[in-house]
């Protein structure tokens, strides 16, 4: 074994040489075997682990990438105190089954004389687009050394974060890369909060509030299939929001569930979304709701 790669118990291995990643993809590729991949910034939760057991039910082995990534955080965001627990990441993901962790440093990520960017227009821009300038550069970037690295049958993106999938819907089918894209659904709290490595930045009393998300787009869900008009039921949706204590708010807005054009109403029988960024105290929560279920 490399001294790259750092065994835990067979079969499960901590990876962070590309050569050596690609050493085992290729084996298990030899032998016939069907490989997922499911990208993360590591702090695993249930969440993560959901996209873990979807590559499970569509692949045989399943890569795990753990790479907080430099160039999707802008410069006021939370690169250096995005939580890093690579330990017991690693043990959980050995326990729910996955195969290798990925886990590049930012040398092996973009070695001296990197040039390369990789810009979606179109589905990149607004929402989260517009509040995070370069962000969904960052994302479809590394994404796709990513993807090009592995070379995987599937890779796994959650819902939780909906135009990031969308951006690299987009990426895969622009560049010819030979991968099925699977979106899983979001995971929650029991209390309706979506699953993010992002909440431990939330204080009791903020975590006491953060249900009220989900709960407002349930119920502004629900007005927009009753007929409500959009621009009242929004605006209804926005002051409860403040009225809960949260704010300021990013957006909150109904979008085509594919290429996130702005809806003025539901007239139209397309697939519609409902999708919020919003402050609480310092940490930006994001979720997202379907309006109408996804057009067979
Ligand atoms: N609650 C969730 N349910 C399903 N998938 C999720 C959930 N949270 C994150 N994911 C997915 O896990 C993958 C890795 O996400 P990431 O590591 O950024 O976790 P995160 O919890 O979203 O972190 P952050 O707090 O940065 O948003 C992404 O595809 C993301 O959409
Ligand atoms: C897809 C991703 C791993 C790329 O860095 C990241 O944006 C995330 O964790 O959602
Ligand atoms: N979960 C998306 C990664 C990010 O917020 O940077």
């Amino acid at each position: 074994m490399s001294a790259s790669a750092v065994s835990f118990q067979p079969p499960f291995s901590l990876v962070r040489d590309v050569a050596v990643l690609r050493q085992n993809v290729a084996a298990w590729r030899a032998a016939g075997l069907r490989v997922a991949l499911v990208p993360t910034m590591g702090a695993l939760h249930d969440g993560h682990l959901s996209l873990v057991r979807l590559g499970l039910a569509h692949a045989d082995r399943v890569v795990v990438s753990l790479f907080v990534n430099p160039t999707q955080f802008g410069p006021a965001e939370d690169f250096a105190a995005y939580p890093r627990q690579e330990g017991e990441d690693a043990a959980a993901l050995r326990t729910a089954g996955a195969h290798l962790l990925y886990a590049p440093d930012v040398a092996g990520m973009y070695p001296e004389g990197f040039a390369t960017t990789v810009s979606v227009a179109g589905v990149s821009e607004g929402l989260c687009g517009d509040h995070r300038p370069g962000h969904f550069q960052g994302v479809a970037t590394v994404v796709t050394k990513l993807l090009l690295r592995v070379l995987p049958d599937v890779a796994l993106f959650g819902e939780k974060d909906y135009q990031q999938v969308q951006v690299i819907r987009r990426v895969v089918t622009d560049l010819d890369i030979p991968v099925k894209i699977v979106a899983g659904p979001t995971v929650r709290e029991a209390d309706g909060l979506a699953l993010s490595s992002r909440n431990a930045y939330l204080s009791p009393a903020e975590r006491a509030v953060a249900p009220t998300l989900h709960r407002v787009l349930q119920e502004a869900a629900a007005a927009l299939r009753a007929g409500e008009a959009a621009a009242l039921v929004l605006e209804r949706a926005r002051s409860a929001l403040s009225a809960a204590g949260f704010g300021p708010l990013d957006y909150l807005d109904l979008r085509d569930a594919e290429t996130l054009v702005p809806l003025a109403s539901l007239g139209s029988r397309r697939a519609a979304r409902l999708l919020v960024a919003v402050k609480l105290g310092r940490t930006r929560l994001i979720d997202n709701i379907p309006v109408l279920a996804d057009a067979p």
